[in-house]
């Protein structure tokens, strides 16, 4: 059974609070906008597929009780869709997502503009529609990801991908579940993924959990290990595809590019129709955000550099289209140029 990121409970969203893991599996209910906003923006709802329908949930939160006029309840969408908007800037399944209830909110009121109660209730509709087409997408970009895997395949990844990231069983990591479910013995290599570790916390948790061979490595050594031949395939996600193929995700994963480049092991990205992005022309265009510099002084709430050094912490990078062998989604691997073959995809 893949671990819940995030469900619906009768009247609020449940959310297994991932900056507790490995050490806690504490589950949270959150009930209002607010507290979906502190729960995205701290990472404790992470990974751009989850972060969607968390964000799906969270709006309808803010307008559940709602009981002004239709016009008042459309402004109240748009308002709440705007605070949640303001959590995180990279992943684009955030906005997908709140572009997506809002477009159903305002379907819902043309078609019945006298009743308010069809758009709240027809929003949680939605909300709960986008989780059950995550668990889909997940499957089938699984499937599609399992025609790269063979037996004693040992493959690399960055970041967590996994159910964690999503409400399936994940996007990068979906292709290993599928091939230990069908008894393809494959191992993965793990980046600790600094400065707040989803690799050792994380997907370390996942993989262990699900009884899948797991070697957790420091970021840095992703490229030695490389140089002497110990990995297959690099299997990453994506929090943002620009229309030519550059993808964002998590930071370290361009220098992880550079190396599977270099030393001739082919690097995919596992990303949902959803995650990509044809009105941003290339990567340069992707907001990358920015945080707080304590992530990168502090492990575990020790601080490890002196007072007062300056930080650099963007939370994502982008790797050029170049750099990538393929992107695998749930309706099918896609291979250079990118641009054409997107566009296919997402029409
Ligand atoms: C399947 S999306 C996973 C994607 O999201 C992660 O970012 P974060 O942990 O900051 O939400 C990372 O970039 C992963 O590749």
């Amino acid at each position: 059974m893949p671990v819940e990121s995030i469900r619906w409970d009768e009247d609020h969203a449940t959310i297994l609070d991932q900056t507790r893991l490995p050490h806690e599996e504490r589950y949270l209910e959150i009930a209002s906008p607010e507290a979906m906003f502190e729960a995205i923006q701290r990472l404790r709802v992470r990974g751009a597929p989850a972060i969607g329908v968390a964000a799906a949930f969270g709006l309808y939160l803010g307008v559940r009780d709602h009981r002004g006029t239709m016009e008042d309840l459309l402004r109240q969408v748009d308002e709440v869709a705007g605070m949640l908007a303001r959590s995180r800037p990279t992943a684009v399944n955030l906005f997908w997502a709140l572009d997506r209830m809002k477009g159903r909110a305002r379907e819902l009121a043309a078609a019945d503009p006298a009743e308010p109660v069809q758009v709240r209730e027809g929003l949680l509709e939605e909300a709960l529609r986008m989780l059950e087409e995550d668990r889909e997408v997940c499957q089938r970009i699984g499937l599609h990801g399992l025609r790269l895997l063979t037996p004693g395949m040992r493959i690399l990844t960055h970041c967590n991908t996994g159910a964690l990231a999503t409400v399936g069983i994940g996007t990068a990591l979906a292709p290993v579940f599928l091939a230990h479910e069908r008894g393809i013995a494959v191992e993965v290599y793990a980046d600790e993924t600094r400065p707040l570790l989803q690799g050792a916390r994380l997907t370390a948790w996942e993989l262990q959990r699900a009884g899948i061979p797991v070697t957790l490595l420091c970021d840095g050594a992703a490229a030695s290990l490389m140089a002497r031949g110990g990995v297959d395939l690099v299997l990453v996600g994506a929090d943002r595809v620009a229309a030519n193929g550059d993808v964002a995700n998590k930071v370290g994963t361009s220098g992880v590019a550079l190396a599977a480049q270099a030393y001739g092991v082919p690097f995919y990205v596992a990303s949902p129709l959803s995650t990509i992005d044809l009105g941003l022309a290339t990567g340069q265009e992707i907001p990358i955000e920015e945080r707080d510099g304590r992530e990168v002084t502090e492990v575990g709430g020790v601080r490890i550099a002196p007072e007062g050094v300056r930080v650099h912490n963007p939370a994502f990078d982008v790797t050029p289209h170049r750099f990538i062998t393929g992107i695998i989604t749930e309706r099918g691997i896609v291979h250079p140029p990118f641009e054409a073959a997107l566009r296919e995809l997402v029409r």
